[in-house]
């Protein structure tokens, strides 16, 4: 593990355990940062020094909260500042953050957004939250910061190029006996994905199924998504074709991490879609990378597939990365009464062809 993958590994640790780190990119001064959803007050004030303080988070965020006209920057992770102002103390940059009781909760204020000085830090902070898996929300410009880490380090942390083949065993499944697993390591990245090799190459493309992490469908049968039915139906759908395999990709909740999707689903609880609830939280509506998908498949010697998928920006993620898509394979499941919105709010705005 290089430096500066180091570094990066000892950032999120910080963020994750409430403790303030810097982003430096070159030609900026350093961007001090303390993530508000694992602070509490006396980190703040020994962070801030007990006086008020500029918050950072995402316009998507920023535009839920009438702070930026959502229209004027269509991207949701794009950083926003907000000025110091007295009324802004630990718990007003909590109502700031984290969604949740937006609806209940009448915000203090008013408060403005003002310049960024520190541009490539601040996008990089953004990105950052996300990787950590928490809210995209940051306390600027303290003190006691645990690590410097550059904005680069942060991409080589997402970049799915040092991912490795690190073992592969015979594993029957339900649906298909001869399977065998796959398991894949970075030494960037904690995420450890697989995939299942269903049948033998019969001299034609495989059928491929990119599946993302959902802990709830996969695993505890929810009935919110359609996760669960389709994993089992790609399995079953590979197997008949004669070959193919299924990648596992450990990007729950379509990259933003189990947390934040059940924070989202709290806020579907509330009656806000699949996508507004993730621009609610400040994240993109897709956070997925299928360079990771794109990497395994050339692991695995593939650079032609038919990909089973209703989401039409996977094969354009895979195109991206260097994969010919030589067909799309329809897999759409009948919907249940806890699912027909989630699903016809993919095929209505976010294009997927079901
Ligand atoms: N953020 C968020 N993620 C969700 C929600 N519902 C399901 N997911 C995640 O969405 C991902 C499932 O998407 P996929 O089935 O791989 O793909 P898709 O983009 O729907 O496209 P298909 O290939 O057509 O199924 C999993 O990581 C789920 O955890 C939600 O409401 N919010
Ligand atoms: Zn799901």
């Amino acid at each position: 593990m290089s430096a500066s993958a180091r570094d990066v590994a000892r950032a999120i640790d910080a963020l994750r355990r409430g403790w303030p780190i810097a982003i430096a990119a070159p030609g900026e001064a350093p961007l001090p940062l303390l993530a508000v959803e694992t602070a509490d007050p006396i980190g703040l004030e020994s962070f801030a020094g007990g006086g008020t303080f500029p918050l950072l988070i995402s316009n998507g965020r920023a535009a839920t909260l009438k702070l930026t006209n959502q229209l004027a920057a269509a991207d949701p992770d794009t950083p926003v500042a907000i000025e110091p102002a007295p009324w802004l103390d630990f718990s007003t940059a909590v109502a700031l953050a984290d969604p949740q009781f937006d609806l209940a909760t009448p915000l203090k204020g008013p408060f403005r957004t003002m310049a960024i000085d520190r541009p490539a830090a601040s996008l990089a902070a953004i990105r950052l939250a996300r990787i950590a898996g928490l809210l995209p929300a940051f306390v600027l410009d303290g003190a006691g910061a645990e690590v410097t880490i550059d904005p680069a380090a942060i991409d080589a942390h997402q970049a799915s190029g040092a991912l490795r083949l690190a073992t592969r065993a015979r594993l029957p499944v339900d649906g298909a006996e001869d399977a065998e697993i796959v398991a894949f390591r970075s030494p960037d990245s904690s995420d450890e994905h697989v995939a299942l090799l269903v049948g033998q190459p019969n001299g034609s493309p495989p059928l491929v199924r990119l599946h993302s992490e959902c802990l709830t469908g996969d695993v505890l049968g929810s009935l919110k998504c359609d996760c669960g039915p389709q994993l089992r139906a790609a399995i079953e759908a590979i197997k008949a074709q004669g070959w193919g395999m299924l990648l596992y990709l450990r990007q729950e909740g379509r990259g933003i991490g189990l947390v934040n999707k059940l924070r989202a689903y709290a806020l579907q609880d509330q009656g806000f879609d699949t996508v507004d609830a993730n621009t609610r939280l400040g994240f993109a509506i897709d956070a997925r990378d299928f360079g990771v998908a794109a990497r395994m498949l050339s692991l695995l010697g593939q650079r032609t597939v038919r990909l089973l998928t209703n989401n039409p920006a996977k094969v354009a993620g895979l195109e991206a990365a260097g994969v010919t898509v030589i067909e799309r394979v329809a897999h759409a499941l009948p919907p249940n009464p806890h699912n027909a919105r989630y699903l016809a709010t993919k095929r209505d705005r976010t294009g997927h062809q079901l």
